[in-house]
């Protein structure tokens, strides 16, 4: 598939398979359409050529709200509805669709406070916004998760405990994730694979040692250096 947005192909023709109860990461410079992936995976944008199939389900238009209900998706700020306190975020969808919501099990799969439920979003700190916009994502149970970006704008000793956290998280609920992320480190701590994408085409794909023993370009080693030291893990 593709992407273009007007003569901007933010995703040239690109096959990609993600393997269902693997965690993949997409990782690459700022701009090179990883959340444009992201996003067509999830049906949010249709792609200019090409389909995305989950389950062996194509997204459509017709297929997309169902779909949507068996992925959780954690949007790059998080998204969560200001006006909503955090219990009220994470128990949206299921009030909508007369499912139940085990809140007490989700937060103490994040780990997050009780006393913090009832608070509304912009009283609470950054961390703890991330961790309700992934019970969000995983009120339903979903069997794929989607992540964009979700250790974003945290300073270095959250994320760093957030990223223990997930790691944890994604081996107990063997889901299929996928997550945008800018750090090489952060994508093989927290992934089985990684897929790296330069200028809408993916480079390589494979574990952090493939890329370090048979880099497909230079672009590869390039990219591995200028993060050397987080790589140095
Ligand atoms: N709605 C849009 N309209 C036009 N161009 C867009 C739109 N969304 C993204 N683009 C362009 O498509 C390209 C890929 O964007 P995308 O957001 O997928 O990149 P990214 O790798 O996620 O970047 P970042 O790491 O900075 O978030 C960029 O050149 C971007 O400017």
């Amino acid at each position: 598939m593709s992407k273009r947005y007007g003569v901007a192909e933010a995703l040239k023709e690109t096959s990609l398979e993600i393997p269902s109860g693997q965690v993949t990461a997409l990782i690459g410079p700022s701009g090179c359409g990883k959340s444009t992936l992201l996003r067509l995976i999830l049906g949010l944008i249709v792609p200019s050529s090409g389909q995305v199939s989950i389950d062996d389900q194509v997204v459509t238009p017709a297929t997309v709200q169902e779909i949507r209900r068996k992925v959780g998706y954690v949007i790059q700020d998080g998204g969560l509805f200001p006006h909503l306190t955090a219990r009220e975020n994470i128990t949206l969808m299921g009030r909508h669709l007369s499912r139940p919501v085990d809140i007490p099990a989700l937060a103490r799969l994040v780990r997050f406070p009780e006393d913090g439920l009832d608070r509304y979003p912009l009283e609470l700190s950054g961390g703890q916004r991330q961790r309700v916009g992934l019970m969000r994502a995983l009120a339903l149970d979903p069997q794929t998760l989607l992540l964009d970006e979700p250790l974003g704008a945290l300073d270095p000793l959250v994320r760093s405990g957030l990223q223990t956290d997930l790691r944890e998280i994604f081996r107990e609920l063997r889901k299929t994730v996928v997550f945008v992320t800018h750090d090489m480190g952060e994508a093989a701590y927290l992934a089985d694979r990684i897929v790296l994408l330069r200028d809408g085409e993916i480079v390589q794909e494979g574990t952090l040692e493939d890329f370090q023993k048979h880099p497909a370009t230079p672009f590869v080693t390039e990219f591995l250096n200028a993060q050397r030291a987080l790589v140095a893990l």
